[in-house]
């Protein structure tokens, strides 16, 4: 059974292409680079696909739950949660790590990170008095 795609369509596209390309080095958003990472979900019990942009530091990934600045949390969040064991596609490489979330200054040291990774990361939480969560998977 391979893991669901996401019913957002330029997700699912996104995430086709890195399938079909067996690399996610052809993919990204506005030039940079995306991860794909493949979480359980936390009541169905599927494997779902989630791309999120690359925050990678020593081998270990971020996982930032920004949504966009959405008032709540992507599902993604609590399928990571609930099953911490998530699988990592960088490039053509693939891992098996395990994901917890963090704070204070540790999760201030990833945030610095996930936004030079990606700017508009700051502006999505100037959007939103929830503070985005941010996973470190290792
Ligand atoms: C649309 C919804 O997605 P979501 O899990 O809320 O996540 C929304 C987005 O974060 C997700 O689409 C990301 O991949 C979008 N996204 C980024 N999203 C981010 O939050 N941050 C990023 O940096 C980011 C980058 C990015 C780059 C490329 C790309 O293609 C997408 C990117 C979804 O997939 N819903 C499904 C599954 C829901 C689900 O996971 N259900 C769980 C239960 C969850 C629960 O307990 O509530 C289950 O199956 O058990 C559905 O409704 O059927």
């Amino acid at each position: 059974m391979s893991p669901e795609l996401s019913p957002t369509e330029w997700v699912r596209k996104q995430t086709e292409q890195i399938l079909a390309d067996g690399t996610t080095d052809g993919v990204g958003i506005n030039g940079m680079k995306v991860v794909l990472f493949t979480t359980l979900g936390a009541k169905s019990g599927k494997e779902r696909y989630v791309p999120l942009m690359r925050v990678e530091e020593d081998g270990k990934y971020a996982m930032v739950a920004s949504k966009g600045g959405a008032p709540e949390n992507p599902s993604w969040y609590h399928n990571v949660k609930a099953n911490p064991q998530v699988t990592v596609q960088d490039g053509d490489v693939v891992s098996v790590k395990t994901a917890r979330e963090i704070s204070g200054d540790e999760r201030a040291h990833w945030w610095e990170l996930a936004v030079a990774a990606y700017p508009p990361y700051a502006d999505y939480q100037k959007n939103t008095d929830r503070q985005i969560p941010v996973f470190i998977l290792e």
